[in-house]
């Protein structure tokens, strides 16, 4: 949230020009104060010192942003009058630090610490040419992430499984689109390796039952799942996915929450929930409905119709299909011009056109979460996945 109010800010800010050569990163003046108590104290003054080192001037938008949750993490909620209309800097000061309006000193540190933990590690990978291997981002087992180029790509990575989601899966892109929400990417894209986009949902996910039994899994995997959702419904950067091949269930479903869908001509869409005994998630009983027109949502999420490219393209899901053989070539010189583009600009709309659905994709998602609590633990559910289970282990 606090990332919002600022940008939002710093639109109203034209003279953003004129702010640039005067807001070097030592005039923001980081000085530790005594108010700046509590549990991530230590942290915070560490914070304040890294950011005087920081080998890349992190650019005017990002430096009101430390400014302000330096300011909120130290003195509390603005508390100086409004600079004249003509005084710039300190207009966009005092915006970026208004904006914050009540958040809790304890969360502009938390917020602090992290956005300077994001400026040193893309400080300190962007601070020479490095082959493509090490643009990769360590700490992930089921994605490779890469940031170049202004734009955050995370790549499903299980390619011999057709790049189905497991629990851990689940997790880990919870992460990176949390780490892609902070860093200085403009637009954060999905893709798939291998020739899957994704196959969805890991049926295997359902064999590791706790001591708790079914009741137990159930219950956890709703939770995940919601909060995986609201990731995608809360995310607040321009969304891509490059849809490279086919793409089943969950995988589906959660283009609705996406603002740009490209797909190879060569994908596919499927959402069969009525053959495994389970209902729609990822928000598409709302979303698709209105998307595609409720006839068109209910050959999908109802009786599972399997959409070409085309198709999907035509019923308003997918915003452009290419060709095959030009597929990465042509989108990816697409996302890169997309991604010089203003950033604030581009975020800020992004949060006008979500705004109006938030609360509604929240109440959406926990609905849709909760019946497939119960669904997990019925019998059309159970044998379905029993089948694709004992089917796999025959072949
Ligand atoms: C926190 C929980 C949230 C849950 C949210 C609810 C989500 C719901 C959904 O996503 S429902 C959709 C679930 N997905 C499926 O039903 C797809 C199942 N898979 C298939 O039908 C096929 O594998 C295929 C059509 C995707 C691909 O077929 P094919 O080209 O013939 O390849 P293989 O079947 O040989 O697949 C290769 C390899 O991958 C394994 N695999 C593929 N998809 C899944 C999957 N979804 N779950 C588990 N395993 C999958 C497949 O078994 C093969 O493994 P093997 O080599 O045999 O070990």
């Amino acid at each position: 949230m606090a990332v919002v109010g600022v940008s939002g800010r710093l639109a109203g800010c034209y003279c953003l020009r004129a702010v640039r050569s005067s807001l070097q990163v030592p005039a923001v003046q980081l000085h530790v104060s005594k108010t700046a108590m509590g549990a991530c104290q230590k942290d915070f003054e560490s914070a304040v010192n890294q950011v005087k080192l920081l080998k890349k001037d992190p650019g005017n938008e990002v430096k009101l942003k430390l400014y302000a949750l330096y300011k909120q993490a130290t003195e509390g909620p603005c508390n100086t009058p409004k600079p004249g209309l003509f005084d710039l800097i300190n207009k966009a000061k005092w915006d970026a630090w208004n904006a914050l309006g009540n958040l809790p000193k304890e969360t502009a540190r938390q917020n602090y610490v992290d956005l300077v933990s994001g400026l040193r590690s893309s400080s300190d990978s962007s601070s020479q040419v490095k082959p493509e291997a090490d643009k990769k981002q360590a700490g992930y087992e089921t994605l490779v992430i890469t940031s170049e180029d202004h734009i955050t790509k995370i790549m499903l990575n299980r390619p011999a499984k057709k790049n189905a989601l497991t629990t851990q899966m689940y997790r880990e892109i919870m992460l990176a689109l949390e780490a892609a929400s902070k860093d200085d990417s403009t637009i954060t894209v999905f893709t798939g390796n291998g020739d899957y986009y994704s196959s969805g949902n890991d049926l295997t996910n359902f064999t590791d039952i706790p001591p708790g039994g079914i009741e137990e899994k159930a219950k956890n995997s709703a939770i995940l799942l919601r909060d995986f959702v609201g990731c995608f419904i809360d995310f607040p950067k321009p969304l891509v996915a490059v849809v490279n091949g086919p793409a089943v269930g969950i995988s589906v479903t959660i283009l609705g929450l996406f603002d740009l869908v490209y797909a190879s001509d060569r994908a596919t869409f499927h959402t069969p929930f009525s053959h495994l005994g389970q209902t729609p998630e990822g928000c598409s009983s709302y979303t698709f409905p209105k998307i595609m027109g409720p006839a068109k949502a209910v050959e999908m999420l109802i009786f599972g119709k399997k959409l070409t490219a085309g198709e999907a393209c035509a019923q308003g899901l997918v915003t452009e299909v290419f060709p095959d053989s030009t597929f990465q070539k042509e989108v990816w010189t697409r996302l890169k011009a997309y991604s010089e583009l203003p950033q604030n600009a581009m975020h800020i709309s992004k949060q006008i056109i979500r705004n109006h659905e938030k609360e509604k994709l929240h109440a959406v998602n926990a609905e849709e979460s909760s019946i497939l609590q119960e669904r997990w633990l019925s019998d059309e559910c159970m044998n379905a996945v029993m089948d694709f289970l004992s089917r796999k282990a025959k072949l």
